[in-house]
């Protein structure tokens, strides 16, 4: 996930600056996105129907799907600037790793865990701003066993028509199963990297047959990936939710720079606002309905328990009053496991374009900006993956995937106009490596966010505990085994691509054995940045933070809805599932004030800031 070079930073990236300021000036302006609504004066009007706290994947979805009702005044706060135009460059999609739209979280040494980085999106559109654009589902037996954990309503046929409603598929796929007309552009990028085919021929030769669509009815096989995107330009949730729908709706609301510092609740236990930083000051708004707090698995635990709601032991050592003891907020932190040390290979040939002349640069730069076409317009060899089920799974009933292999390009040699610096995404769109992780997706281990400081500015405290038990072990070794078994097919020998794989520092077993691939994954093992659960849903206070219906457990008129409250990983990547998670629970919230075809008024308005400043410090009460 790392960057080669820190863009614009240093005049060795020269050539990588000019092009970006090339590209940015090209490229829609951020200035013309911003509107009144970010000017958030004293006086500004504090009183909403709906606050949701944080516009990313799930929380743009959320605020664009209940202000579609006029009636409602909904206040989407996001911590982050706006989206930063050159967002949309599919191959840049890891140019804003390390930078300010990156909360740059690190992780406290733990289990398997020396610590580690851990990226999250800090702007509007959150991670799906920043992310790798893959479109997945999973597998249609997660969501049934979210159901069976005492989720009704979640189970596969109940989350299907949310998944449908978001997307507008482009592609040739199967309409029982996917949605075209939503508002989040998907399909196959309009580029396809000279090594996709012979990635996916040698994945079938090793044993993976093609799957067409692993978003259908089958997850496992080798596939060509979807993703988040329109004719090569990324559809984060901001651009498919909140942009188009910005300038129209006057009870529409967009702070960003906002960042939220807690929720406010009232004696009865009942969310009546929150507390922020706007760009021009400290400020309170207060919500007549609900606050929905949708601010990543990380940020969603850090305010509940900021606000009171949490373990009460942790919230006492950490300096917080308890309001509401709920020993769940922050525990079950889980994501998908996979590895910096993983199984490369080098491509001999010349396979793939590259960036080694200053003129095949430009060229590449002006196809971009003619319609989006070139290697720009897609992420390399990164379009193909493949699922498997591993021999661990044989004999059992189940049918969801252990292993994701996800295939990556890097430039390891720097040459020609490359050797001043690797460019934004040169790495993954002119390579000269192939690299691919074998990611284990459910890992039984989970960790836990806590609280730092007092302060909402601190990031909270991550702890991974990565570990795995000597059966998880094996699986993982062989999802290394069969990605290392493409060195045999004919299709890689013809291609020129050869596997590399040296000795390892730390790990003295030989080279490709399953012990050499063992300590690779046990001395590289990372997060995947598929980071969910920490506000469980379920039906048990004792386990659990939200209900099915996503309420926080024992307190009124606060919902939370993104990622952390999956109870469980899904098997694939987690941006398609939070979104899903913010139609879903729009759709709840919107039930929940509709009776007999009417918009219900029955909660009733907080009466001035009385009810609140019990819990609301001395400075509060003065703010705007
Ligand atoms: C580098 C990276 C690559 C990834 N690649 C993929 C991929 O290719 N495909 C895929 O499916 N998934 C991918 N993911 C995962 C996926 O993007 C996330 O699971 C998903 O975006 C989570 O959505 P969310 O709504 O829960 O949180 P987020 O999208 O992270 O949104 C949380 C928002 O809340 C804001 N916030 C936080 N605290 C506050 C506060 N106090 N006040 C106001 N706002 C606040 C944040 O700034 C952020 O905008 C990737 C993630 C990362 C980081």
């Amino acid at each position: 996930m790392e960057r080669a070079c820190p863009v614009a930073q240093s005049p060795a990236c020269t050539p990588a600056s000019l092009f970006t300021t090339l590209l940015l000036s090209s490229l829609r302006h951020d200035g013309e996105r911003q509107r009144d609504d970010v000017k958030d004066s004293p006086d500004a009007p504090k009183d909403f129907d709906f606050i949701v706290v944080g516009g990313g994947s799930a929380g743009c979805v959320v605020a664009s799907r209940l202000s579609e009702n006029p009636a409602w005044r909904v206040l989407l706060l996001e911590a982050g600037p706006e989206e930063p135009a050159l967002t949309e460059v599919p191959a840049f999609n890891r140019l804003f790793l390390h930078t300010d739209v990156d909360w740059q979280f690190r992780t406290q040494a733990s289990g398997w865990d020396p610590g580690q980085y851990v990226p999250r999106g800090r702007t509007l559109g959150g991670s799906s701003a920043i992310n790798g654009m893959l479109y997945s589902r999973g597998h249609p037996e997660d969501y049934d066993s979210w159901e069976r954990m005492g989720n009704p309503g979640w189970a596969y046929r109940d989350v299907l028509p949310f998944f449908k409603k978001s997307e507008n598929n482009h592609d040739e796929v199967d309409a029982d199963l996917h949605g075209r007309g939503g508002p989040l552009d998907v399909s196959h990028f309009p580029y396809r990297d000279e090594n996709v085919p012979v990635v996916l021929e040698a994945m079938e030769q090793a044993g993976l047959p093609f799957n067409a669509d692993h978003t259908g009815r089958e997850q496992s096989g080798a596939t060509l990936l979807q993703f988040t995107q329109r004719d090569g330009h990324r559809r984060s949730s901001n651009q498919a939710f909140i942009a188009p729908v910005r300038r129209k709706r006057p009870n529409l609301v967009v702070r960003p720079l906002s960042p939220v510092r807690r929720v406010l609740l009232d004696s009865n236990k009942r969310a009546v606002g929150v507390e922020y930083d706007g760009p021009h000051g400290p400020r309170v708004a207060l919500a007549r309905r609900e606050v929905i707090v949708s601010a990543g698995a990380l940020q969603s635990p850090q305010i509940l328990m900021l606000s009171g709601i949490g373990p009460r032991e942790h919230l006492e050592e950490a300096g917080i009053a308890p309001i509401h003891d709920l020993p769940a907020v922050g525990q079950n932190l889980k994501d998908h496991l996979t590895t910096m040390l993983t199984v490369n290979f080098t491509v001999t040939k010349t396979a793939t374009e590259r960036s080694d002349t200053l003129q095949q640069r430009l060229a590449a730069y002006a196809r971009y900006l003619d319609g989006g076409h070139g290697p720009l317009s897609a992420t390399g060899v990164r379009q193909v993956a493949a699922f498997f089920r591993t021999k661990q799974q044989d004999g059992t009933s189940g049918r969801r995937p252990l292993i994701h292999l996800e295939v990556i390009g890097q430039l390891m040699k720097r040459r020609g106009a490359a050797a001043n610096c690797t460019a934004p995404g040169e790495d993954s769109v002119w390579y000269d490596q192939i690299r691919i992780s074998p990611v284990l997706l459910h890992p039984r281990y989970s960790g836990q966010v806590r609280l730092n400081t007092t302060s909402p500015r601190s990031l909270p405290l991550l702890y991974l505990n990565i570990s795995l038990d000597e059966d998880e072990e094996r699986t993982w070794v062989e999802g290394f085994r069969v990605a290392a078994s493409l060195n045999d097919t004919a299709s890689f020998r013809e291609a020129g691509i050869v596997l590399d794989a040296p000795p390892l520092p730390g790990c003295t077993a030989a080279p490709n054995s399953d012990a050499y691939w063992g300590c690779a994954g046990r001395r590289g093992a990372q997060t995947w940045g598929h980071l969910t659960g920490t506000c469980r849903m379920g039906p048990d206070a004792a386990a659990s933070v939200v209900d099915a219906q996503l309420h926080v457990h024992g307190v009124d008129g606060l919902r939370v809805v993104d990622a952390s409250v999956m109870p469980d990983l899904p098997s694939g990547n987690t941006n398609g599932p939070s979104i899903m998670v913010g139609e879903k629970g729009a759709e709840l919230i919107r039930q929940a004030h509709w009776d007999n075809g009417m918009w219900t008024d029955a909660t009733p308005r907080p009466q001035g800031h009385g009810s609140i400043i019990a819990f609301c410090p001395a400075s509060c009460r003065t703010r705007g």
